[in-house]
């Protein structure tokens, strides 16, 4: 087995991070928090906190203005991309959960970038197929059901522009994808992974941050 260079991340050092990276700003903080209050089962589907800047990162890194999310929740990561765009950008949402993205609504309302954020309340392999053939999506941020995540990046790929970005959560899926005994969406990550590797049009990198992210850059 090859030995790893990471730094374990221990509490104190996930602190640390956090300390160091850009502070979420009030609105960012205002869903983190009414998610925990609102639906304490459930919180755990946030991104976490620390992908929240770094996606504004990557949206601004490629000056992306076409953005689309596979999987919405309470709207935490769709504003942070969408508060990282221009003002003539654009972020289509994709979600099955009324209940959910109502709170992802009112907090991109609030925050001003309401207008901004086109959301779909369909089956997202639904959405996605209806959308234009052409390469015109700059990055689009995966992060619903697993099992669906191939699918997804087949309907992405052709419809991503050269130098644009999937950003896939959860491909370690709690370390549960390098487990011989892995099944269910762990599973459906490891095939996940495995296609990745092998799409020739597409260059990725897996990071080691918060479940695993995977930065796939179209050639
Ligand atoms: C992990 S959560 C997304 C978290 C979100 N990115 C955030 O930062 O708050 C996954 C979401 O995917 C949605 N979802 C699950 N299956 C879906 C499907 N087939 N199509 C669209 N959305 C789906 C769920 O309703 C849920 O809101």
């Amino acid at each position: 087995m090859t030995e790893s260079k990471s730094t374990p991340i221990t509490a104190e050092m996930y602190d640390y991070v956090l300390a160091h990276n850009p502070p979420l700003n009030a609105a960012q903080r205002d869903i983190v928090e009414l998610t925990r209050q609102q639906f304490p089962d459930a919180a755990g589907m946030q991104s976490a906190e620390e992908q929240g800047p770094l996606l504004a990162f990557l949206v601004r890194l490629i000056g992306a203005r076409h953005v689309v999310e596979v999987g919405t929740f309470t709207g935490f990561s769709a504003l942070s991309m969408a508060q990282a765009l221009p003002a003539d950008g654009t972020l289509i949402a994709c979600d099955v959960s009324e209940e959910w993205t109502a709170y992802g609504r009112e907090a991109w309302e609030k925050a001003g970038v309401g207008d901004r954020v086109e959301l779909r309340i369909a089956p997202a392999l639904e959405t996605l197929r209806a959308m234009p053939a052409e390469p015109h999506i700059d990055l689009a941020y995966l992060d619903a059901d697993k099992g669906g995540y191939i699918a997804y990046w087949e309907e992405l790929v052709p419809r991503l522009r050269p130098g644009g970005l999937i950003v896939a959560d959860n491909v370690l899926y709690h370390g549960e994808v390098a487990d011989p005994a892995a099944t269910g969406s762990a599973l459906a990550i490891r095939a996940f992974n495995d296609h990745v590797v092998e799409d020739s049009r597409m260059e990725a990198v897996i990071l080691t941050v918060a479940d695993g992210v995977t930065l796939a850059r179209k050639r």
